[in-house]
């Protein structure tokens, strides 16, 4: 049997999981304007008056969550020092489709654990019921914090039933106020006028982080994750400027500083560097690509496929046509209804929306025409690993069967 044994090695982390989700950054930077906004719409739950709704939207990982624990908390400590009396109860309402199930959820945050409510069987208007005494038995202000509010349908809609709550005389003692937080950013738009004018009181957007934010951001929790002279000069800006890039999101670039150290301790090296960042980069590209590859529907990846294919006889870049031709060979082998040729245009476009082909609009001299030809835009055996699920199913194509590991284990279509 082989000696193996695992060894501490803390040679360049000081606290690794700092660079992880859940870690609580004690302060925040790179968010000053929001953290005053919100900052001035809590203000009236410190006067004891009633608090405002709150809507705070941005796309993912633009510290909507990270500001509002922060500041929350602080709230929370600077009530206790005033005597005032405030619940905040948090609910993430992702797969809550509903405003009985939300309201459900409600109920039981706020109830003790043996005193719970089933979560079906209840007419709708006994679930509002048992929520208006709850939040009444808590009396003080209560603060309903809900993360991923688009969830909720609009249908008699909790966030309308909520703000109306007092002056509709179901709660007399407790003063509520909603926090919603969303990063789909057409949601607040397309709220009904009186639903959006009662949960969006108060409404702060929350941008992307630029290069010097997220530097900011990666600085001070590189403080805490790693030894000092761990990293070298160009790390830090290197990940602020990649993170830039990507959408302006706190989350990737941090994933990318851990990605960078963990490489650098996998080889053992002294200091993390510029290549560590440039490698890890290149990972989680191409982890987002397998992902973003494995979402499609069947018939945009059997368009992908064929492009693929005709990628591998060094056909492309290969026009609308030919692709069409070639998607629909394998939709025959499939025994998959092709889509007209409209359609696989329109999954053509989707693609090069998703970088992951390249699309050109080029000019037939001749005819005075314009037609489009497309391109892969990644190594081709990556989108054929991340394609492994249709291939099994639709077979191999013989272009491609070189670039196809275990070929012997998945049916041959022809
Ligand atoms: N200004 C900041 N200072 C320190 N850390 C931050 C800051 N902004 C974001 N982070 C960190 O980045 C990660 C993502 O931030 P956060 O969860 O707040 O994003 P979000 O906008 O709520 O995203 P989502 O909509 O996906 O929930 C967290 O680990 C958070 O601690």
């Amino acid at each position: 049997m082989n000696e193996i044994s695992f060894q501490p090695d803390d040679s360049l982390y000081r606290n690794r999981d700092s660079l992880s989700e859940d870690y609580t950054p004690q302060t925040i930077v790179g968010r000053d304007d929001e953290i005053k906004q919100y900052h001035t719409a809590l203000q009236p739950v410190i006067n004891g008056e009633q608090p405002s709704n709150i809507f705070l939207y941005g796309k993912t990982g633009v510290g909507k969550t990270a500001v509002t624990n922060y500041l929350l908390n602080q709230l929370a400590d600077d009530a206790h020092r005033f005597d005032l009396d405030l619940s905040i109860i948090s609910l993430n309402c992702e797969g809550l489709n509903s405003s009985y199930q939300v309201a459900v959820n409600l109920v039981n945050r706020i109830r003790a654990p043996e005193d719970q409510i089933s979560k079906t069987g209840h007419p709708q208007y006994e679930i509002y019921e048992f929520l208006w005494r709850e939040l009444d038995a808590l009396g003080g202000t209560v603060l309903l914090v809900l993360d991923e509010v688009d969830n909720i349908g609009e249908s008699d809609s909790i966030l309308y039933q909520i703000p109306r709550a007092r002056s509709n005389g179901n709660i007399a003692d407790a003063k509520v106020g909603i926090i919603g937080i969303s990063n789909d950013l057409a949601f607040r738009e397309n709220l009904s006028a009186k639903v959006r004018s009662s949960l969006c009181e108060k409404s702060i957007s929350f941008p992307p982080y630029d290069a010097t934010e997220l530097r900011s951001v990666l600085e001070q929790r590189a403080d805490v994750a790693f030894h000092d002279n761990a990293l070298s000069t160009e790390v830090l800006p290197l990940c602020a400027a990649y993170g830039a890039q990507d959408a302006g999101d706190a989350r990737k670039a941090l994933d990318l500083l851990r990605g960078a150290g963990d490489l650098a301790r996998a080889n053992n090296a002294d200091m993390v560097t510029e290549d560590h960042v440039n490698q890890a980069q290149n990972e989680l590209e191409r982890e987002e690509l397998m992902d973003g590859i494995a979402d499609l529907a069947d018939h945009q990846q059997l368009v992908l496929y064929a492009l693929t294919t005709l990628e591998a006889e060094q056909e492309t870049p290969a026009r609308s046509q030919a692709v069409f031709e070639r998607y629909k060979e394998l939709c025959t082998f499939a025994a998959f209804d092709a889509r007209t040729s409209r359609r696989v245009r329109d999954f053509l476009a989707d693609l090069a929306k998703l970088s992951i082909i390249i699309s050109s609009q080029r000019n037939d001299g001749l005819s005075g025409g314009q037609y489009r030809d497309h391109e892969l835009d990644h190594n081709l055996t990556t989108i054929l690993n991340a394609m492994s699920e249709l291939i099994e199913r639709v077979g191999i194509h013989q272009t491609v069967r070189t670039h196809i590991q275990n070929s012997d284990n998945i049916v041959l279509s022809e």
